[in-house]
């Protein structure tokens, strides 16, 4: 149940690059846990991501402190808002970072890098949180299982009603 969708990407063809690395995690699994958080979308629509390694890409991912260079929103430390990302569009569109201060893991400890990328990349393509608390997009963090299936049919529905 959404109360709006946002107007998702004009085209289905998406680039992203990871701009830096956190030290909490081995470089492969966060190019792992990054892939497979896009892979959850990709699978349910005609979308695909292409990773570059420099310039400009649709999705700029980022791990970030605070007040973060040009970003409009800041994070807080340690716990509370763990990730933000801009829903789609030029720029700042589509980017996505993630609380430097978290304790980002690619198992159950900390918080599970897969799952909040997951959830951020939803917005990154145009949706808005829902109410249902099995969904991927519900607005508060559950340590699903990593290795289970996060998305809901809700998750589902959202995104197809965008690039059904
Ligand atoms: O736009 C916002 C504002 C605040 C947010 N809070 S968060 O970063 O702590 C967060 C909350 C829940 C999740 C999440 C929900 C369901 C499954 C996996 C992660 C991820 C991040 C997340 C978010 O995307
Ligand atoms: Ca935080
Ligand atoms: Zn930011």
């Amino acid at each position: 149940q959404y109360g709006y969708t946002l107007p998702g990407w004009r085209k289905y063809n998406l680039t992203y690059r990871i701009v830096n690395y956190t030290p909490d995690m081995a470089r492969v699994d966060v190019d792992k846990a990054i892939q497979n958080g896009l892979e959850v979308w990709s699978g349910v629509t005609p979308l695909t991501f292409t990773k570059i390694s420099k310039g400009i890409a649709d999705i700029m991912i980022a791990f970030r402190t605070r007040v973060h260079g040009w970003c409009p929103r800041y994070f807080d430390g340690p716990l509370g808002v763990l990730g933000h990302a801009f829903p789609p569009g030029l720029g700042l569109g589509g980017d996505t970072h993630f609380d430097e201060d978290e304790n980002w893991t690619k198992d159950g400890a900390g918080f599970n890098l897969f799952l909040v990328a997951a959830h951020e990349f939803g917005h990154a393509l145009g949706l808005s949180h829902s109410n249902d608390q099995t969904a991927l997009m519900f607005p508060n963090y559950v340590s699903l299982d990593p290795n289970k299936y996060p998305l809901s049919q809700d998750d589902i529905n959202g995104i197809q009603s965008i690039y059904g």
